[in-house]
């Protein structure tokens, strides 16, 4: 893993965004995929204004997100549908049909899950694969203790992860129980990953990442196998690591 510290949230947004836009600027055809959540949201904003200063065209991009609520149609403002319309596709000239979320909504879920799979490899497989991280080292939606030879599927959320997302919606109640989420073994087969992380709530996570462990019961450990994964981490998410290499 190549790892990239900067100091604080909006310098890892500055330096993830500077690294999609080369990949977007430099590749005929490129498929991104995308992430949710509070931690890529500055890198999409980052991504928006660099594509309007170098009047950047994104008619060459098509994009596979991570996941999606089960049960949430994509006009609800907490679908992830929503989010990366708001976010990132409003603002870009992407086509919409070549913006890709699982449908949480569909009548056969593992038949979504089995055509969403396809669909990724149809397009050739993604070039590079945006994360973030739970704190407890969930990568999409991929809980703990998931097999990493997983593809898409639907999962029960962990009561952890629905309490970190409950602060998008109205109550907890509110927090959809399942999702569906890229299997582990799908994230992995993308050609290139920039992993993100920030904020204290997550040293723990960036710590155990960094300990080389490779077990299903942190998910992200698995990013230590991939041969082209680069991490950016601010300073409050790598102050536990710091703290323990110079004990
Ligand atoms: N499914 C998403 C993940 O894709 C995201 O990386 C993670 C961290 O979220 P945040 O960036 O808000 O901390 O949790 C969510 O549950």
């Amino acid at each position: 893993m190549n790892i990239i510290h900067v100091k604080n949230y909006e310098e890892m947004s500055q330096k993830a965004a500077a690294l999609l836009f080369e990949r977007i600027q430099q590749s005929p055809k490129i498929t991104l995929g995308l992430a949710t959540g509070g931690t890529p949201e500055n890198t999409y904003t980052a991504l928006i204004a660099k594509a309007k200063e170098n009047g950047q065209s994104f008619s060459h991009v098509q994009t596979f997100n991570l996941d999606e609520y089960v049960g949430l149609p994509a006009e609800d403002k907490n679908s992830y549908r929503h989010y990366m319309e708001q976010r990132l596709f409003d603002h870009i000239d992407i086509p919409k049909e070549k913006t890709h979320l699982p449908n949480g909504m569909a009548p056969s879920l593992e038949e979504e899950c089995r055509a969403y799979e396809n669909m990724i490899a149809d397009a050739g497989g993604i070039d590079i694969q945006l994360l973030g991280i739970g704190s407890n080292g969930h990568i999409g939606f991929n809980e703990p203790g998931t097999p990493f030879s997983s593809k898409t599927h639907v999962v029960e959320l962990a009561e952890e992860t629905r309490k970190a997302n409950a602060r998008y919606f109205p109550t907890l109640e509110d927090v959809p129980k399942q999702a569906i989420t890229m299997g582990i073994q799908t994230i992995m087969e993308a050609k290139e990953i920039l992993l993100l992380i920030s904020g204290k709530a997550k040293a723990e996570a960036f710590a155990k990442l960094c300990s080389d462990e490779v077990t299903e019961a942190f998910p992200a450990s698995i990013l230590n196998k991939h041969p082209n994964v680069t991490v950016i981490a601010d300073e409050e998410a790598a102050s536990v690591y710091t703290q323990k290499a110079h004990l």
